[in-house]
């Protein structure tokens, strides 16, 4: 069995090889969440495993083959090294020597990448392109749910979360790099801090029905709904223009839903592409 654990900077996300389309999002507010991982990734794969809630996900032996736990690896893609330390140290005691557990590094990760310092870039970009790229994961429901989603190259990747990332993967499947944007929640934040009078969003509900852009907001709540999302989604669609309209765009991250329905291209929406992707990587060696 193969976890794979993608640790951001305002939640972790795991998933494991058996359900790829289960994941488990994590709030990182304090070493309480990484102890919540901790504590299910170990239930998943104690050898006297029956079944584990988590959530609204339950997975049972019986679906993840209970046989398969010995030859377990936990696969962890980091851009985030305070948690990344307490998550690793805290997992290895408890899943005991014979299960793996590897920080993954883009070595690991079969994809040529073009940019000035390429151990540089977030891990969490890169294997969102390798992810998108191989498009082995078709989700229903994506947002242009009626558009095959055979993916093309070149193509965009979105991930977006605490920063949105704007990465483009060329026709020959060489990552080129992207752009950094700030994310909904810290835009929100920067707005309530840097003023005495503007609320934050909660982005959970603001995203709920479709983000109306075409006019002006009648109130200071939706005045910085359409400024942030403007700002977000004004910038995806010019960058998508700059980096010459690719054949295929790939939404991902826990913002994915709410940033799609205000894109005026169509998308692919594969929630979570990062901690599924871990779970599907050809092999976790050095290449
Ligand atoms: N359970 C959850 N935990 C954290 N963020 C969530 C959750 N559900 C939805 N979100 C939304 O997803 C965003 C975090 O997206 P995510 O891709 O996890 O970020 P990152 O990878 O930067 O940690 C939050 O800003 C919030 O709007
Ligand atoms: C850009 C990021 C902060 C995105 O992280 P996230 O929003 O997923 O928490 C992360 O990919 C990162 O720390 N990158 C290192 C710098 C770079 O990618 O160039
Ligand atoms: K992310």
């Amino acid at each position: 069995m193969i976890v794979g654990i993608d640790v951001g900077n305002t939640a972790i996300k795991w998933a494991c090889d058996a359900n790829p389309n289960e994941v488990v999002s994590v709030r990182l507010c304090d070493d309480e969440g990484i102890t919540q991982v901790i504590d299910q990734v170990a239930a998943l794969l104690k050898p006297e495993f029956d079944a584990v809630e988590l959530g609204a996900v339950e997975l049972g032996a019986a679906e993840l083959g209970a046989a398969e736990l010995g030859a377990a690896e936990i696969r962890i893609a980091s851009v985030n090294r305070a948690a990344a330390k307490v998550l690793e140290s805290g997992l290895r005691p408890v899943v005991g020597e014979k299960v793996q557990v590897r920080i993954i590094s883009r070595h690991d990760i079969p994809l040529e990448v073009a940019v000035d310092q390429p151990d540089r870039v977030g891990i969490d970009r890169l294997v969102g392109a390798f992810g998108a790229a191989r498009g082995n994961f078709h989700t229903a429901g994506s947002h242009d749910s009626d558009k095959d989603c055979d993916v093309a190259l070149p193509l965009v990747v979105v991930d977006a979360g605490t920063t949105v990332t704007v990465d483009l993967v060329d026709a020959d499947g060489v990552y080129l790099g992207g752009a950094i944007i700030p994310g909904l929640a810290m835009q929100t934040s920067a707005l309530a801090s840097g003023t005495d009078a503007l609320p934050k969003l909660d982005w959970g509900t603001q995203c709920g029905d479709t983000a109306n852009l075409d006019s002006p907001g009648k109130n200071t709540s939706a005045a910085i709904r359409l400024g942030i999302l403007s700002s977000v989604v004004g910038g995806i669609e010019r960058l998508i223009r700059l980096y010459g309209g690719p054949a295929h765009l790939v939404v991902t991250g826990g913002d994915a839903g709410c940033i799609a329905s205000a894109l005026s291209v169509p998308c692919q929406v594969e929630p979570h592409l990062v901690c599924r992707t871990l779970t599907q990587l050809p092999w976790a060696g050095s290449c």
